[in-house]
């Protein structure tokens, strides 16, 4: 019997440990790699924040050595990959604990490629690069947004050529997922609306994506309908612990829906975006999330009637151009709620940027599995519109 290999769907999570009171477990965990010092990589804010306090107390409880790296930028740069390297070869680490949003994650699994193939971050972009294990991962995220603890990515920031990459690798996806909403809640009103739009985009696209299927759908829908019916109740009222946990858990189905069936023309143009101008990733994304789907609407016109009735839009009677148009809406103005009104120019591009922008999202592997195939024209053209 012969077997169609593009019909198989293969689904990749960390052990996920969810609930308030989740990072106090950390020594636990790095036990059970039989950790001989742990390198935490956090970032000043997250510090600032506390967070990185609460990891070492449980180390210490333990009486597990560590050393502490936060050179981390938001956007994080090949740069802070390499020093961070450098310093566990130095400090003799074996574990490593990543703690903050996805800057420092993503760096912590840099680190970890780095030192295991004692190779420059550069030399990793892409799929499927790497072929030496990677030290254990234990991650802790602190915003309800990337998903970077849960995913198959990592993305470096180059700033010599101005662009973010993408490292996608089962091989990055971590041991341990600590999933503490407690975490959340130090996070400003705009790092909670612009994490939330990230986590909303990760579903949607995963959800329209080439790669989605059986394994990844319900996470992408559940996500979809946590992040819509909370997010903005809790950009008013960031203090409210059981909407900051409802986020953090849509977040978490859609890192574990985009994770396996990757994401779209929203992220290829956000990870060019974002490495041309250091800007907020979820800015990024929600800056562009209508006119790609605008753009991609008619690829997709099922799979977006559910999104948009996932997000309490009654389609009964309505013809596909209404149900685009509600749905357009519908984002438009639950970005206003949440105080995301930005546009690309005021953010400064302008229109002889477009065609680098362009150029570079057009080598992003996201791009890949957006349902509508797209040409760099096309993306020239959404760039414009967004502008
Ligand atoms: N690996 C993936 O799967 C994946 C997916 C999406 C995005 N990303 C990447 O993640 C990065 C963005 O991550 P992010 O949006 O989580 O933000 P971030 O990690 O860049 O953090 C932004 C700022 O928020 C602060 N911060 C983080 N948590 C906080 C808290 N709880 N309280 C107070 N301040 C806090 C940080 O100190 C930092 O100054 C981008 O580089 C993006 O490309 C990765
Ligand atoms: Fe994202």
């Amino acid at each position: 019997m012969s077997t169609d290999i593009s019909n198989l769907r293969k689904f990749v999570s960390p052990e996920i440990i969810f609930g308030a009171g989740a990072r106090h477990t950390v020594a636990n965990y790095v036990r059970t790699f039989g950790a001989r010092k742990v390198l935490i990589v956090s970032d000043p804010g997250v510090m600032t924040a506390g967070w990185v306090d609460d990891v070492i107390t449980s180390l210490e409880d333990q009486q597990i050595p560590y050393a502490v790296f936060t050179g981390v930028s938001p956007n994080p740069r090949c740069e802070e990959v390499m020093n961070g390297a450098q310093f566990y070869e130095q400090q003799g680490c074996d574990v490593i604990v990543g703690i903050g949003g996805g800057s420092p994650m993503d760096c912590a699994k840099g680190i970890g490629i780095v030192s295991a193939h004692g190779r420059h971050i550069l030399e990793f972009e892409g799929v499927d690069t790497i072929d030496v294990a990677i030290p254990p991962l234990i991650f802790i995220p602190t915003t309800a947004g990337t998903s970077a603890d849960v995913s198959q990515f990592a993305i470096i920031s180059d700033q010599n050529e101005k662009v973010k990459f993408s490292i996608v690798s089962k091989a990055v996806v971590p041991d341990v997922s600590l999933i503490d909403p407690e975490t959340t809640s130090t996070m400003d009103g705009f790092l909670s609306a612009c994490t939330g739009i990230d986590a909303l985009v990760h579903a949607i696209e995963a959800f329209v994506s080439t790669g989605a299927g059986p394994l990844t759908d319900m996470h992408a829908l559940d996500a979809i309908r946590l992040i819509n019916m909370n997010i903005v109740p809790l950009v008013e009222d960031p203090s409210d612990m059981h909407l900051r946990e409802q986020i953090m858990l849509g977040s978490m189905k859609a890192g574990l829906a985009f994770s396996n069936a990757i994401l779209g023309a929203v992220h290829a143009m956000s990870h060019s975006l974002g490495g041309f101008l250091d800007l907020p990733h979820g800015l990024c994304n929600a800056m562009l999330l209508e006119h790609v789907i605008d753009f991609n609407y008619s690829e997709a016109t099922d799979r977006f009637k559910v999104v948009a009735q996932t997000m309490g839009i009654d389609t009964r009677g309505l013809t596909t151009s209404q149900i685009k148009q509600r749905l357009m809406q519908h984002v438009i103005l639950l970005k206003a709620d949440v105080g995301l009104t930005q546009k690309l120019a005021a953010q400064g591009v302008s229109l002889t940027d477009i065609p680098t922008l362009s150029s570079k999202a057009m080598q992003d592997p996201c791009i890949v599995t957006n349902p509508r195939k797209s040409n760099q024209r096309d993306v020239e053209a959404v760039y414009e519109e967004a502008l």
